[in-house]
């Protein structure tokens, strides 16, 4: 029976996975994120945004993937905000995290999550490590917040853990004034492009289901 391994440590990935009836395998993908940005954008040049998204994620997965056996297909996710032209991870400090909201109150940025999917089933001819991927992209909407929320928002610690120093559904949702596009994306996990991309190695999201 195909399941899913979860090559992330994100907490809200695996809760997403889990409130859509899903159980994964959870493994840790070790990659150095800044590493393999480094070594792609010296070969390649300045990656896209959603390109540096994707990128990360197939690192992830593929690093899984090396070490893992079973009837697995094997899913990394990485996820950046863009604001005006430049990508913004998690941030460096809370300072990043306060200066980074000075910037962004008020304006419209891009979350961009790729997710990319290797077939490790030997019961598959894609089972040879076939791979898909593709990064979805939601739009955010930032309130204005004050100096005093800013603060008190860095404060929580909050911002210091997420991709954009934002969350839609923790104690950030407040300061998100609206989303265009899939909400789970912002959160770091496309359900329906995981659908997507499941029914593409010939398999339904509801097989998945616990
Ligand atoms: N709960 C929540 N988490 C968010 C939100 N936005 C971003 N994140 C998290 O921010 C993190 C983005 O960093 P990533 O490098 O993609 O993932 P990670 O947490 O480092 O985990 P790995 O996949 O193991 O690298 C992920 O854990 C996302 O789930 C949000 O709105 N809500």
């Amino acid at each position: 029976m195909t399941r899913l391994l979860l090559a992330s440590t994100s907490p809200a990935r695996l809760a997403t996975l889990r409130s859509a009836g899903i159980e994964p395998v959870v493994h840790d993908p070790e990659v150095d994120e800044e590493q393999v940005l480094a070594s792609t954008e010296a070969r390649f040049g300045k990656l896209a945004p959603e390109d540096a998204a994707l990128t990360l994620a197939r690192a992830k997965a593929e690093a899984v993937s090396a070490r893992a056996a079973g009837e697995f297909l094997v899913l990394g996710c990485d996820s950046i905000l863009e604001l005006e032209g430049q990508i913004y991870g998690k941030p460096a400090s809370a300072a990043d995290a306060a200066s980074r909201w000075r910037t962004m109150r008020g304006r419209t940025g891009a979350l961009h999550t790729g997710h990319w999917l290797v077939d490790i089933r030997s019961t598959t001819a894609a089972g040879t490590g076939g791979a898909i991927g593709s990064t979805a992209s939601t739009r955010v909407h930032f309130a204005e917040l004050t100096d005093a929320e800013i603060d008190a928002y860095v404060a929580t610690e909050e911002p210091l853990r997420v991709a954009g120093a934002f969350t839609v559904d923790g104690y950030g949702g407040p300061f998100v004034a609206g989303l265009e596009g899939d909400h789970h994306n912002v959160v770091g996990l496309s359900l329906p492009l995981l659908r997507n991309l499941l029914a593409d190695f010939g398999v339904a999201i509801t097989d998945l289901w616990r």
